[in-house]
Order: structure tokens, then sequence, then C-alpha cells
């Protein structure tokens, strides 16, 4: 081609006057020959240059790959990116099926996936070489100085964590509890008065989100937001929702799912620093805690705190969003999931709610009390199983700071995306037999292989950045779920997409979960 190209130009420049194409009698000047010479040296080395590259890029891909299992050649610049345009859960089971270790990569990235539950744990629990890693939208919306506990590390990381554990304490959660259950009382009503109105099946996808967020905000920040200000914050949350596809368009340009997530994480930042300004004028008036805010003020007061005190106002709204950002999608899918089990398996409904007759004494109106929930191991072991079946996150980020050796013949290459998946983990059928099959019985013998081996249960993660809101999500699950149960009764509508996972951040049954709700009669 290039060969050809030099003698079809040199030809050309010397067609004699006599041929009978009459363009040929034109007079060339001379500066566009030299153009036309000095276009094919550029075309030349462009070509070369993009060439290199090409073949460096393979090279590059292929050095760091080693033995790994994954394609030998990846797609020119764009890699695997196609694919994780729209991901699924049979391509990632199909990526976790070939390998425990395997390679691709999307844009040079060069990314390892752990399938089984020993490289899993062992990139969790590794901080001298992988931290989180959060995707690249993710950093934009919660803004570059957000200190917020995911983008630490080490001994900053571990004193932080240690001033954000008051929160989730026994006590903080026994405050919680009371809020929690009246707000997803007001909710539940309200289902049930939209469904006396409309009795056709409906989506829970947006009905249980808005249910999560108005509970998060009442937690975390108490009154201290106007009814209208966390209305504004849960409509524009979904805005945040569909900025974290796992890869997005990168700019912030109005329009975008970026720029709007953007202008939602604005209109929240609003009403969370006033929230965090209201809560100390509270406490310093003397008032109680009632939220968890209130609560991390006055436990700054307390004497034995030995932690920082002066966090500012937006300081504190940048934890309480990060909060809402690590468990408003991940507790809405668990939470979507755990009434569609329950619906499509009437036994264990049955079981729950004989439970809890029992726990409330017959008395369906009686607020759910950690008390309560402690007597509930039925509805705790349900709740468990439902998020091994379906767990709300199959998989985090992290990336390698140093060379990595995860296993005796591999190292991964500094700078590489490491990314633990949970799933394997969860459904390893040595650890949970037939692990498809919901099944909470298995969490209440203590010795269950499901509870001798706590290694797998790796639905919230492990090592030092392991979720910090374990006891409050899955209390706030059983809550709704329990409280649900005695209110009502719910008819799941079957669809060809309900068995199908939609994964928005995290997973989803692809129909949103119809439900057919109505009241049930006092027992
Ligand atoms: C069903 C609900 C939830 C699930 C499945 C879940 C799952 C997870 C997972 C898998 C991680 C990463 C762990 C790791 O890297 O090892 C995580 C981290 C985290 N979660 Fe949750 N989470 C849930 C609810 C919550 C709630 C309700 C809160 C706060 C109130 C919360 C706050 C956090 C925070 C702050 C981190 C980062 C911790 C750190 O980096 O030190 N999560 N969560």
């Amino acid at each position: 081609m290039a060969s050809y190209i030099r003698q079809h130009s040199s030809e050309s420049a010397s067609v004699p006057s006599s041929t009978s194409d009459p363009l040929a009698n034109i007079p060339i000047p001379s500066f566009l020959t030299s153009v036309s010479d000095k276009s094919i040296t550029w075309f030349y080395t462009t070509a070369a240059l993009v060439v290199a590259l090409l073949v460096l890029e393979q090279s590059v891909y292929r050095y760091k790959k080693k033995h790994l299992p994954g394609s030998t050649w990846t797609i020119p610049i764009i890699g695997k990116f196609a694919d994780s345009m729209k991901p699924t859960m049979e391509g990632y089971m199909a990526q976790w099926n070939s390998g425990a270790l395997s390679a691709i990569s999307v844009f040079n990235i060069f990314i390892v996936m752990a399938s089984s539950n020993e490289y899993s744990r062992r990139i969790l629990n590794s901080p001298n070489h992988a931290e989180p890693c959060l995707v690249y939208s993710a950093k934009q919306i919660l803004m570059p100085d957000n200190w917020c506990v995911v983008f630490l590390t080490g001994k900053v990381h571990v004193e932080y964590r240690r001033v954000l554990n008051t929160l989730f304490t026994r006590k903080a959660l026994g405050i919680y509890i009371a809020i929690q259950d009246s707000i997803t009382r007001k909710h539940l009503n309200d289902w049930l008065t939209d469904a006396a109105k409309n009795p056709s099946p409906k989506s829970i996808m947006m009905t249980a989100r808005n249910l999560n967020m108005h509970t998060s905000l009442r937690v975390f920040c108490g009154n201290h937001i106007p009814e209208h200000g966390a209305v504004e914050i849960s409509e524009k949350y979904w805005d945040i929702t569909q900025a974290l596809e796992l890869v997005n368009f990168p700019f912030a340009i109005p329009g975008t799912k970026v720029y709007k997530a953007i202008q939602a994480r604005k209109a929240a930042f609003y009403w969370l620093e006033l929230a965090a300004h209201k809560a100390k004028e509270a406490i310093a008036s003397g008032a109680e805690p009632e939220c968890m805010l209130d609560e991390w003020v006055k436990e700054m007061e307390s004497p034995s705190y030995k932690g920082r005190k002066d966090f500012s106002d937006r300081e504190m709204a940048m934890v309480v969003f990060s909060f809402l950002f690590a468990s408003q999608d991940a507790m809405s899918s668990g939470l979507i999931y755990g009434f569609q089990h329950l619906a499509d398996h009437p036994e264990i409904l049955a079981k729950i709610r004989e439970e809890q007759y029992r726990v409330r004494a017959g008395d369906v109106d009686k607020p759910m009390t950690l008390e309560m929930i402690a007597e509930s191991p039925y509805l705790m072991a349900f709740v468990k199983e439902s998020m091994r079946v379906k767990p709300p996150v199959t998989m985090v980020p992290y990336k390698t700071t140093k060379p990595f050796p995860i296993s005796a013949d591999y190292t991964v290459p500094t700078g590489s995306m490491v990314i633990p998946s949970f799933y394997n983990s969860l459904h390893d059928a040595e650890v949970f037999p037939d692990p498809d099959s919901l099944i909470p019985e298995r969490w209440l013998d203590p010795e269950s292989s499901a509870n001798t081996n706590p290694r797998n249960y790796l639905v919230f993660g492990s090592g030092p950045h392991k979720c910090i809101g374990i006891e409050y999500a899955t209390m706030n699950m059983g809550l709704v779920l329990a409280t649900a149960s005695v209110m009502m009764d719910w008819e799941h509508v079957l669809t060809p997409e309900s068995d199908k996972v939609q994964i928005i951040a995290t997973l989803f049954p692809k129909d949103g979960c119809l439900l057919k709700l109505s009241p049930r009669p006092r027992p």
C-alpha cells in the first residue's frame, strides 16, 4: 500500500502534457508538489506511529496478562468497553467462570477479576497493595475534596472509622429504630392507600427506594431537614444512581448523567449542611439526641471522647452524603429482592408472620424495638439468606498501589484495577448446599457449614473497608419486611423478566418487582 502511494504520486508528477486528461495541462505550482510530498511523509510517520502504538498496546496487555485467562488480544483503545456499557449477570458469570483470576482491559485500564473466595478476600485484606477505587463518575459526584471514608487509607482511615463507629453503637441504633418504624408504617400505609385506589400490580422499584431514602434522611438528620427538603433530595437522588454506572460519559456537560448528578448533589448538600448546623444548635441548647447528627455532636461532648471535635457543617454533611451514597442503592436492592423472595416463598413468609405475631403478642401496631429484633431469629436469618442469594453488591473495584503478588505465579502490576467478586463465595455449593435455593434455616443451626464459614459471607465486603452500616442495614431490612408482613398481603405478578437481573450499580429484578398489595386483616 505504501509503495503504491509512492509510485502513484511520482507518476502524476511526470504526466506528459499530451495525455487526454484536460487537467494534465494545468501547471502545478511548485509549492503544491512540495506540500504533497510533505503530506506523504506525514502520512507515513503518523501511520507508523499509530501502528507502533497499537502494537505497544497489545504487547503491554499481553505482558501484564501473562498466563491469566482472558482474550489474547484486546480491542484497540476501547477494549471491552461495549460489554461494560451494558453489564449483564451472564457476562460477569462467564468472566468469573473463566478462572479464579482472569484479565480484561477497558480503555487501556488493565483489570484483574477475582472470582474465588481466597483471591477476593486477599484483595480486600491487602491494604498495603490495593485500595478501593470508585468509578470515575463517583469521584466527580462525591467531590474531589470529600474526605469520605472510602478515599482514606492506613492510619487516617482507621482513626476516622473509629469516630464513625460511634454512630452505630447499640445506644445509637436504639434511637434510630423508633424513627425507622414510624417512617416505614407511613410509607406502607401510603402503598396500601394507592393500591386501594388502583389495585393493578405496580413495580416497587421507586416506592421502595423512596421509603429507604426517607428513612435514611430522618435517621441521619431527624427533623433538621424540612419535609420539602427531604422530598427534593429523594426525587433528585435517582439522577445520582443513574450516573453511577461502571462506564459513563466522563465530562460533566449540561444534559449528561454526571452533570445532573452533580446538580442533585448540590441540592442535597444545601439541606445536609443546614441539618448539621441545626444539630449543633439543638445539642448546644440541651436537647437530647434524636438522630445520627445529634448523636455525633453529643458524642463529641462526652468526656470519654478522644477523637477530633472540630467537624465543620460541610464535613458532617459530607459524611451523611457518603452514607446515603453507600447505602441507598444497596439497601433498595436488598429490600426489593426481600419482597420478591417472600412473595415467591409463601412458606417462608408464613414463618416470619408467625414469629412476628408472637414477638408483638398479637399487637401489630406495636413499634419494633432492638429487643424485638433480637427475638426474631427467623426474620433475620431470612434477611441474611435473601442477600446471599441475590447480593446487592456483587463486586467492588480496588486498584493496586504497588506490584501485588496475589498468587504464587501471578503478580498484578501497579495501577491495575483488581475486582473481587462476591457472587461465587456466596454461591459456593460446599459451604451453601443447594446454593441457588433460599433456605433461611441454614443460618439457624450454629454448626451449619454456612455459620462455620463466615469468610464466605461477603455481602458487606471484608477487611479494613468492610461496610460500616451492617447492623443498621440488616435491622432496617428486617424491620420493613416484618412490619409489611403483619400489615399487608402481597402477590408477585410474574413477568418473563422477573427472574432476570438488571444491574444499576446494584442488582434489581429486571421488571422492578410487580406487586399487588392488600391490607391484611388483624389477627
Ligand atoms: C444492604 C445494604 C448494604 C450493603 C449490601 C452494603 C455493602 C457494602 C460493601 C460491599 C462495601 C465495601 C466493602 C469492602 O470494600 O470491603 C461497603 C462499604 C461501605 N458501606 Fe455499606 N452496604 C450496605 C448498607 C450501608 C449503609 C446503610 C451504610 C451507612 C449508613 C453503609 C456505609 C458504608 C460505608 C461508609 C462504606 C465504606 C467503608 C470504608 O471504606 O471504610 N452501607 N458496603
